[in-house]
């Protein structure tokens, strides 16, 4: 299934997965409640039984979904515009592990910008997000900005600097911008700033497929 809107992109798997035409409410909805229970259960400190009792509840509910499975986890959908994944680890409002990342605005020059909010299931140093959180936030943006540039690309090479903590509990602005193009090698820049503050950058080498 292809899609001719324009600023949309397809991922390699695009031919094979499923296209949505909008995603389920529930799908959502399920993947924000385990995000919450996620999140609950790393600030928890309830007595042994509760933990317990907690988790033959979460057995059940996984029993639930084990019902009926689909072959392929990856289905693919629209959201603002722009074709995503759905289970997608950082973008996809599907999949539970992703924080997830929203909102991507494009600016006139093409630049990209999306905003983040990852709680302390996503802590590296103490009150900081981990550094590899980091850097897939960053990859995922510099992905999506050659995407969007009309030049889809998987990376080869993602270099980041950690300039200074990126807190988690807090709204962090994800940007990317495509810079230049030599054959199939795409480049790209990006960086995460949090409270007004550049925490991380990243350049990166995305090879076209
Ligand atoms: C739903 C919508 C979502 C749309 C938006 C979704 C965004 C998702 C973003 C997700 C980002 C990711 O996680 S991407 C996933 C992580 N990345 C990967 O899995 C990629 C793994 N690597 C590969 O599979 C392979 O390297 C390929 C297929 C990408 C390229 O292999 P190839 O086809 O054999 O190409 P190859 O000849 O080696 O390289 C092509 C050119 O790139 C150069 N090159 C290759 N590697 C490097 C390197 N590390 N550093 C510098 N340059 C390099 C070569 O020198 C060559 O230059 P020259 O001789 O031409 O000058």
């Amino acid at each position: 299934m292809t899609d001719e809107r324009p600023g949309t992109t397809s991922p390699p798997a695009a031919g094979h997965a499923p296209v949505l035409p909008a995603i389920p409410a529930e799908t959502t909805l399920l993947a924000a409640r385990i995000r919450e229970l996620v999140e609950a259960g790393v600030h928890t400190d309830v007595a042994a039984e509760d933990l317990r009792a907690a988790a033959e509840h979460v057995t059940a509910a996984t029993e639930l979904l084990r019902e009926r499975t689909r072959e392929e986890p990856l289905l693919l959908s629209y959201l603002d515009g722009n074709q995503v994944s759905v289970h997608n680890p950082v973008e996809g409002p599907g999949n539970p592990l992703a924080p997830p990342m929203v909102g991507l605005e494009i600016d006139e020059s093409g630049a990209t910008s999306s905003t983040a909010l990852l709680g302390a299931a996503y802590e590296g140093p103490p009150g900081r997000v981990h550094g590899g959180w980091v850097a897939s936030l960053l990859d995922h943006a510099v992905g999506r900005a050659v995407a969007v540039a009309g030049h889809p690309a998987m990376t080869v090479s993602l270099t980041v600097d950690y300039r200074r903590g990126t807190p988690h509990g807090v709204p962090l602005t994800i940007n990317a911008r495509f810079t230049g193009k030599e054959g199939r090698k795409v480049f790209a820049t990006g960086e995460i700033v949090a409270d007004g503050e550049t925490t991380a950058e990243a350049s990166a080498i995305l090879v076209t497929y």
